[in-house]
């Protein structure tokens, strides 16, 4: 019992002892980034280097022998570098707000939590923010892998000077939230849009009854179901959390995968495009003269080229005709000779072209 008291407690004198030696040497990390801090205001180039936080994790990686899983040594080294970056100068980050909705985890995934956070009300807001300078950084919902798209979100980076300089997926799981711990006496449920369509086949199995009211954001939904025992929101459990809700149920959204892919953007002088990590993609809008055969002859340069397209999606272009804006992901960085080599050749073919970003591919 001794033994195993004394072993307990050498152990943890290890472990503290480890520590000081961690402080010490982030500490000596975070030295560093301060004057790297100072030759970059210098220089009067951008503090967020994703594509070197990018290739600082895939060498720590490469090189980690355990037990620590590789994802953890990103997690831990994503934080580190947050609070390097921070010391830096902060990165003030705009998405839908309030405090708890998946475009703040979004963010805080893609970022580290060492942020300057800007709430807003709607994706308007967040564009306008990081155009306006409020912010440096906006995060944005763009595709969800059961509902679709996010129209507001691709609609906005038509029209936006911002480009995209990364993409963060989440696991995104809805829980039923309410000031009880029960099903009985729902009246409404309160959501974002995206949300209650996400839950839509759950909500009609086990709340036939209920109304489904569309809000501004899911945490919003979780706001005002803590002022109304008759009311539910979605959202997550940091939400529930936040207002002081139960979780009535766990994981209601129809798909168990349900994942939401968001952008980061931001405006050209805050952060030219990455160059290459190595697993990049460049997302583009396109449209094509009204002529038959127009969408297919598009595609002929990628093969061509031997260039993978990831996404092709169409919005209408509200010209009053039928015509769309296709938006398209294609997989490679302009610095490798056939995409360049695809990318002018498409361009030339279309009635408009406009390159929304080149980012490495996000998890
Ligand atoms: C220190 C730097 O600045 C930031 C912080 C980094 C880090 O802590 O490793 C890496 C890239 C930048 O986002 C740098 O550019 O090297």
């Amino acid at each position: 019992m001794s033994t195993t008291k004394k072993n307990l407690s050498q152990l943890r004198a290890a472990i503290d002892e480890v520590d000081r030696e961690l402080l010490a040497l982030l500490n000596r990390r975070a030295g560093f980034a301060n004057e790297v801090g100072e030759l970059k205001r210098a220089e009067g180039s951008p503090v967020f280097r994703p594509e070197r936080e990018a290739q600082v994790i895939n060498t720590l990686q490469a090189a980690n022998q355990g037990p620590l899983k590789s994802e953890n040594v990103a997690t831990i080294w994503r934080e580190i570098m947050s609070a390097c970056r921070a010391l830096e100068a902060p990165l003030r980050v705009a998405y839908l707000g309030p405090a708890g909705t998946f475009s703040e985890q979004a963010a805080v995934q893609f970022f580290g939590s060492s942020i300057e956070h800007v709430p807003c009300v709607n994706f308007d807001e967040v564009f306008h923010a990081a155009t306006a300078g409020t912010a440096d950084f906006g995060v944005v919902p763009v595709e969800n892998n059961s509902e679709g798209v996010v129209t507001r979100s691709l609609d906005l980076l038509l029209q936006s000077p911002l480009h995209i300089v990364g993409e963060v997926s989440l696991l995104v799981r809805h829980h039923l939230l309410r000031l009880s711990n029960s099903l009985e006496g729902i009246e409404v449920v309160l959501a974002h849009p995206q949300a209650l369509a996400q839950c839509q086949g759950w909500l009609t199995k086990h709340l036939p009854n209920a109304e489904r009211r569309a809000v501004s954001s899911n945490a919003e939904g979780a706001r005002l179901a803590a002022t109304n025992p008759a009311w539910a929101g979605i959202a997550s459990e940091r939400a529930a959390s936040e207002f002081g809700l139960h979780v009535a149920v766990h994981a209601i959204q129809d798909d168990a995968f349900n994942r939401t892919r968001f952008a980061v953007i931001c405006l050209p002088q805050t952060l030219q495009a990455p160059q290459a990590s190595g697993r990049d993609c460049v997302s583009l809008i396109v449209s094509v003269p009204n002529r038959p055969g127009a969408v297919h002859d598009i595609l002929v340069p990628l093969k061509q080229h031997g260039v993978s397209m990831t996404r092709f999606e169409s919005r209408p272009a509200r010209s009053g005709q039928w015509e769309y804006y296709f938006y398209i992901d294609l997989q490679g960085h302009p610095s490798q000779p056939h995409v360049a080599a695809a990318l002018k050749d498409l361009q030339s073919l279309c009635a408009f072209y406009k390159v929304l970003g080149t980012y490495p591919v996000g998890e």
